[in-house]
């Protein structure tokens, strides 16, 4: 695949292209790879349509989501998904070029991960104290905005508190992020808990254009969120991931590798199983065949 415009960045599984032209400027072209990553690591082994999966999935999002935006006076920052180059038809968006807050808006309905770990150290979240006895899976009384910073590629994001925020992007942007971030989460929580998938937290980044606040990046895709069963949801433990379970738990329990060399190749049945967790994510959330 060869994108013919200037290279701007590249994530773990996704990049980011200077699509500006002469009559438009000021655009970009996210592209979304098949990559997948588990325990920190690229897997050398592509899940076939993933990039697609979730692109799609992103602009069905953004669709759902536009009333909350508006009500906030917001937007996003999505131009077209089919106006995109031939080789990279269906995984692109051509989207708005922002100027990106450095803060990555992080909403949480549920006990887990780094959650977990400051609950267990403090009795709550950031400034959000909580009620004793939540365990790992929890649902929390309501969901917390966690922000944290915009990590360098590579590094972990690190936690910050609403107060620095309000340093970053001043008190009012400070407080719209929030509460955006939370009604955005609580509209995405509410559609995937009738899709029968719980979204347990999400990570939300939003741009500027003049003074309108944008919603960007990718949305509520498994890739920025905790989705999980809801079938199988049990507080007490760590939650099987709607779509990375199949992974780890080959590289955990039969590849034998030690998660610090490169990791293996993935077997063709773990390869399938996941394609189609993602695909089935899809269907279930939007109630449209993904072709
Ligand atoms: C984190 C993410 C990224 C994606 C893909 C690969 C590496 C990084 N990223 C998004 C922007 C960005 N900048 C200006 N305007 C925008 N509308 C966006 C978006 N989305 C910059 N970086």
């Amino acid at each position: 695949m060869s994108v013919e415009l200037p290279l701007l960045a590249r994530g773990k599984v996704r990049e980011i292209y200077d699509a500006s032209t002469p009559a438009a400027p000021d655009r970009l072209l996210l592209v979304a790879s098949d990559r997948i990553s588990a325990y920190d690591h690229v897997l050398p082994t592509p899940i076939p349509d993933k990039g697609r999966v979730l692109t799609q999935l992103s602009v069905w999002w953004f669709e759902q989501l536009t009333p909350v935006l508006e009500s906030f006076g917001a937007s996003h920052h999505l131009i077209s998904a089919t106006d995109v180059p031939d080789d990279v038809a269906g995984r692109a968006m051509l989207v708005r070029r922002l100027e990106m807050l450095p803060v990555e808006c992080v909403a949480r309905g549920y006990l887990s991960g780094s959650g977990t770990k400051e609950y267990a150290r403090t009795g709550s979240i950031r400034d959000v104290a909580l009620p004793a006895g939540l365990v790992e899976g929890s649902r929390l009384p309501a969901p917390v905005f966690t922000p944290s910073t915009k990590a360098e590629v590579g590094e972990h994001d690190e936690a910050i508190d609403f107060a620095a925020v309000v340093s970053a992007v001043g008190a009012g942007r400070a407080e719209e992020l929030r509460e955006l971030t939370l009604a955005l989460y609580s509209r995405g929580a509410e559609i995937a808990e009738a899709a029968g998938i719980v979204l347990a937290d999400t990570k939300f980044e939003f741009g500027l254009d003049g003074d309108e606040l944008v919603l960007a990046d990718e949305v509520l895709t498994p890739d920025s969120s905790r989705f999980w069963p809801a079938s199988s949801w049990s507080p007490g433990a760590a939650q099987p991931s709607y779509d990375k379970q199949y992974v780890r738990d080959w590289l955990t329990n039969e590849s034998g590798w030690d998660r610090t060399s490169t990791p293996p190749e993935l077997p063709d049945d773990v390869v399938a199983a996941t394609r189609e967790r993602y695909v089935t994510a899809y269907e279930q959330l939007t109630g449209r065949s993904f072709a």
